[in-house]
């Protein structure tokens, strides 16, 4: 399996009764290295609520998601904007689920890796916003 966001942690021991007790705990993505982790409670919230959110991004409900809406002056703003996000989000090999209509263009982050959010996601919000202001 691909994803590497839930581990859980099976041990297997006997017991005096001679019975098998499985136990299962579920263990942190931090202990997985190398791999991309969801991010904790702590860092959504700290991201979330600091200056390098413009403020504007919102968590989605029902889904490990952000979104923003960004509005522009006609759709050759809009357009550029979204050319210069395309070539990022290549590179990164990290891409955004997006709408667009004329001068609109609706966000969403998330990492389908761990289907949740990472710091990729972060990382691309930051760079999102940077290109939205010219
Ligand atoms: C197979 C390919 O590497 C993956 O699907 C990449 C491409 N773009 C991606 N984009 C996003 N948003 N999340 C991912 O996990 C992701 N993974």
């Amino acid at each position: 399996m691909n994803c590497s966001c839930l581990h859980w942690q099976v041990s297997v021991s006997g017991t005096e009764a001679g019975a098998v007790r499985i136990s299962v705990a579920q263990t942190t993505a931090s202990t997985m290295a190398g791999k991309i982790q969801i991010l904790s409670p702590e860092q959504r919230e700290q991201w979330l609520s600091t200056l390098h959110n413009g403020g504007q991004w919102v968590e989605v409900v029902g889904r490990d998601a952000i979104y923003k809406e960004f509005i522009f002056k006609d759709f050759n703003q809009a357009f550029g904007f979204m050319s210069r996000v395309a070539l990022q989000a290549e590179k990164m090999d990290h891409h955004p689920e997006w709408f667009n209509v004329y001068n609109k263009v609706q966000i969403t982050l998330s990492t389908h890796e761990c289907g949740g959010l990472s710091q990729r996601d972060i990382d691309l919000a930051n760079f999102i916003d940077q290109m939205s202001v010219f």
